[in-house]
């Protein structure tokens, strides 16, 4: 059989480099004959994964791309909105698989998380679906963690307020981050390091030198992140509602192939999501309302048997803090899910806690997976 030609978009990016270390931590470019493209240096040279095409080829190149029998690309949203039309235009059969949102919710896409909607990838694959596209980072991570209660048919609604990563708004926003804590740093370092000194005093330096940032040291999240968070991700959707908020339930049951379009109801998932400076884990608290009771021990147990991934953190002080953290979770693919407990409202009402890697589950990670579905079919 012909080796399968694949073209890899975006590779260098923040994304994109992290799903080239997967790929070569899982050996896939043994299966595959990569084509590299770039969109600022065609005629380059392709990475060292590379085998036969040594050059970089230019990423708006439609000809070249056509060649491909799968395209990857972590390139951006602007990208897939430019090239994708152009390349079905063209007659291009071939398979597209996206980190970016722009072709999400369209009827011809699948949303892809396959430990969570194997069946729903299957299916399409069946039917001669080709454009596959990785979830949003915080509903992926978030359904990796806690899809055995969807899958069981156990949620009636739920709520998640979320802690998201600066990672999520690319490598920029977390260069911004970590320049802030250093500035803040740097402007009581002298107090700190009198261990007589007024708290009080720092307390007033450190909100006048955050108040007083320049444009340029808030230029990617416009105001302040260093000690301070920001509720509102992506647009204002005009209603109320971010357009982050707005993923969290729209994604979730176009992943799960539940609501209007698939002759079921929606499950209603909403909530806020906040920006916290953290690096690149996004967290969320979760509050369910189930169909019934449910003991918690089952509902452990549900959670721990869904995924190889996935790990319940006992819902102890001792356990949370050492597992339940972004620094706990950052580079591996473990999902932890902790702090499962009933609420205070009634028996029918969960609480969780969960978090996950936002550019491994919460990006690379489907999309690589995705491309081995397509290898083995
Ligand atoms: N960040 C995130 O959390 C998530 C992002 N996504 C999607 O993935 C897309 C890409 O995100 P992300 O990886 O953060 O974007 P990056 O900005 O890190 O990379 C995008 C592209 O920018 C170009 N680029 C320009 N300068 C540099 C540089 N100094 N280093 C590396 N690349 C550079 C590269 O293209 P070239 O080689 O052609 O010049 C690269 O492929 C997003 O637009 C979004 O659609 C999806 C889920 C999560
Ligand atoms: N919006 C996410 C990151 C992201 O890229 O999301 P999406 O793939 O849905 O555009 C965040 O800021 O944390």
């Amino acid at each position: 059989m012909a080796t399968t030609l694949v073209g890899l978009v975006g590779w260098r990016g923040m994304v994109g480099s992290v799903l080239m270390d997967r790929m070569q931590q899982e050996n896939d470019f043994a299966l595959i004959e990569p084509v590299f493209f770039s969109t600022s240096n065609a005629g380059g040279k392709a990475p060292a994964m590379a085998k036969n095409e040594t050059t970089l080829k230019d990423g708006f190149d439609i000809d070249a791309l056509k060649r491909c029998d799968i395209i990857i690309t972590a390139q951006g949203g602007d990208y897939t909105t430019e090239v994708f039309p152009k390349l079905r235009a063209a007659g291009w059969k071939g398979h597209w698989i996206d980190a970016a949102s722009t072709l999400r919710m369209k009827d011809d896409a699948v949303i892809v998380l396959d430990p969570v909607n194997l069946p729903v990838i299957k299916n399409s694959l069946a039917q001669g679906g080709r454009n596959w596209v990785g979830g949003n980072c915080t509903v992926s991570c978030m359904l990796m963690g806690v899809g055995a209660l969807y899958k069981a048919g156990l949620v009636e609604w739920m709520s998640t307020m979320t802690y998201q990563a600066a990672s999520g708004g690319g490598a920029q926003h977390m260069r911004e981050l970590l320049t802030q804590f250093g500035t803040l740093n740097a402007e009581v370092k002298a107090l700190l390091d009198d261990p007589k000194s007024a708290i009080l005093e720092i307390d007033r330096k450190i909100i006048a030198k955050q108040r007083g940032l320049s444009a340029e040291e808030t230029a990617n999240f416009g105001v302040p992140l260093g000690g301070s968070l920001i509720p509102w991700i992506d647009k204002d959707l005009g209603d109320g509602t971010s357009r982050e908020e707005w993923k969290g339930g729209a994604e979730t049951n176009k992943i799960l192939g539940i609501g209007e379009a698939y002759g079921s109801p929606a499950i209603p998932v909403d909530g806020f999501c906040v920006r916290i400076g953290a690096m690149r884990c996004h967290s969320q608290a979760l509050t369910f309302k189930l169909k019934k009771d449910v003991p918690v021990a089952d509902i452990e147990a549900m959670i721990a048997n869904d995924n190889a991934w996935v790990k319940v953190v006992p819902n102890t002080r001792e356990a949370t803090i050492r597992d339940l953290t972004p620094v706990a979770v950052t580079g591996t693919l473990t999902i932890p899910v902790g702090r499962l407990r009933k609420l205070a409202m009634g028996p029918e009402y969960l609480g969780a806690f969960t978090i996950g890697d936002q550019l491994l589950w919460g990006a690379a990670e489907p999309l690589r997976r995705m491309l081995r579905i397509l290898l083995d079919a």
